[in-house]
């Protein structure tokens, strides 16, 4: 499991460490990991065209000491100095490592000639600072970290903007300045790194998009914190080993779980098969269609193996594809008795927030989980984490927002995110997919939190598999999840 943690928990561990370190351990630490990567990314230091951009605080002290520790292998590294009040003694080992210090002065933003955005009269250095982007490397982004509000200053904006548009790589320290560290939010301008080195732990805006989009590739560096709980956690191959129903001897059908599905509609059969191609690709042991004859037909002929017919299960998954054929308080008959639900799409108009539903997934998209809340779609896409727990406590019910990356939010405030998606996987059916097989897991036990964050996973996994960086159909990522599967388990 990766995690991630707040600033307030990462601040007070970091303190409880500190009293128990000499005075500077983590930051050289932090730095000699964020050299390192830095080098790596580079593939090599020696000769290498370094700009670090500094703010005020100890982010940019790490980018001065890592700075310090490239110049001392041949890099030629120059600090561009966006506040008056940088790390002194970070600045000092740079200029002792035979690093530049240089003073940026006012630009003026990204319509003016960038030749004439810096005045090297008052620059420390008779290079101008675009002239130093544009020859660049690499430019390590040192501005602001955990201690960052959102948003940069009119100098800071100006650099980001020029290393944008030289097309000059950005290595974020710690978080891409200017994020909403805590929230995953990006309400103003901030940096797109194409690597962030974080440490310690994670942080959320590594997680949830819009920010974790902009940390490009997170790598994270142990520092020794010894930390809380997390407030957001990310499931990795080997919590997929550990949480997925596998059968044993002595497991029959039965026991394996056998899932109803209410999918489909005469408007859109092709949600039933595809649902139940998800299902199947999933750890249940049988599969029961509940639907209308034509279309229990077609998922017959796709899927010899399903019952048709109502009969005894061990959970739902209702909702995909249904379109008018809703009906709706046969929904919440479903909801309110004792098997636990996958609701999705349409199904989700069932769901009101009388009722306990703390057995049910509900796996809505932006523009569904919108309507829930009763906001507009770009609310809930630049508040992903706000408005998924938000329904999670409104619904009584586990949400999976889904997207590029995937938020689960559990009603008792546990967080799960996925973040191994291929944007290929945006195609008609991918969710009829996905609610097909969380419903698969729920039927086989798992509780709704990990079916959605196992699901998720399974799903994206599926996805790349079958994609191989190229167009993929939803069935044929069901038609991937055993194989993805195996894979996983260590088959
Ligand atoms: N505390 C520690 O022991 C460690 C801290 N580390 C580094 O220290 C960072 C945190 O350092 P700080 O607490 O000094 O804070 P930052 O360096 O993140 O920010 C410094 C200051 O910048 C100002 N600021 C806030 N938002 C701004 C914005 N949008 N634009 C410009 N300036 C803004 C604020 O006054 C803030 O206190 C971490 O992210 C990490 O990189 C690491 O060295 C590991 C150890
Ligand atoms: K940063």
């Amino acid at each position: 499991m990766r995690s991630a943690h707040t600033v307030e928990q990462v601040r007070a561990a970091e303190a409880d460490l500190m009293a128990r370190v000499p005075e500077g351990t983590l930051m050289q630490r932090a730095a000699t990991g964020l050299a390192v990567a830095i080098s790596n990314f580079l593939g090599g230091t020696y000769g290498a065209r370094v700009v670090l951009l500094i703010g005020s605080g100890d982010n940019g002290g790490d980018a001065l000491y890592a700075g310090a520790r490239l110049a001392r292998r041949g890099a030629q590294v120059t600090a561009v100095l966006l506040s008056d009040k940088a790390h002194r003694a970070g600045a000092e080992a740079l200029r002792t490592a035979g690093g530049r210090l240089v003073t940026s002065t006012p630009l003026t933003g990204p319509s003016a000639d960038p030749s004439a955005t810096a005045d090297p009269s008052a620059t420390t250095a008779p290079t101008a600072v675009a002239d130093l982007i544009r020859s660049a490397d690499v430019v390590v982004d040192g501005i602001v970290g955990i201690g960052g509000r959102p948003g940069l200053r009119p100098k800071a904006l100006a650099v980001v903007q020029l290393a944008e548009r030289f097309g000059v790589p950005i290595v974020a320290v710690d978080t891409p300045s200017g994020v909403d560290v805590d929230t995953g939010e990006t309400p103003e301008p901030h940096v797109n790194a194409a690597l962030t080195i974080t440490f310690g732990t994670h942080k959320i805006c590594h997680f949830i998009d819009p920010a974790a989009t902009a940390c490009g590739p997170v790598h994270l560096i142990d520092i020794g914190l010894d930390l809380p709980p997390a407030e957001v956690e990310s499931l990795q191959t080997s919590d997929i080993a550990r949480l997925y129903p596998v059968p044993h001897g002595e497991s029959d059908k039965y026991s394996r779980g056998v899932l109803g599905l209410m999918v489909g509609s005469t408007q859109y059969p092709g949600a039933a098969v595809i649902a139940t191609s998800g299902a199947l690709g999933g750890p249940v042991g049988m599969v029961r269609y509940v639907g209308p004859d034509a279309v229990a037909e077609a998922v017959r002929a796709a899927h010899p193996e399903i019952v048709a017919g109502e009969g005894r299960v061990q959970a739902w998954a209702i909702g995909s594809g249904l379109g008018d054929e809703l009906d709706i308080p046969r929904i919440r008959e479903l909801l309110d008795a004792e098997e636990p639900v996958v609701l999705d799409a349409d199904g989700l108009k069932a769901l009101d927030d009388s009722g306990d539903h703390f057995d049910v997934l509900a796996t809505p998209h932006a523009g569904e989980l919108a309507r829930l809340l009763d906001v507009d779609r770009a609310t809930v896409e630049a508040e992903r984490l706000k408005h998924a727990r938000l329904a999670a406590e409104r619904y009584d019910v586990t949400v999976l927002l889904k997207g590029s990356t995937t938020v689960i939010a559990s009603p008792d405030g546990q967080v799960r995110v996925n973040t191994n998606a291929t944007p290929w996987l945006a195609t008609a059916g991918a969710g009829d997919v996905l609610a097909g097989l969380c419903g698969s897991l729920l039927a086989a036990g798992l509780t709704p939190l990990d079916a959605g964050s196992v699901g998720a996973y399974l799903h994206a996994a599926a996805a790349n598999l079958a994609s191989s960086s190229g167009p993929i159909t939803a069935m044929s990522v069901a038609a991937a999840l055993p194989e993805a599967t195996r894979y996983l388990l260590g088959g």
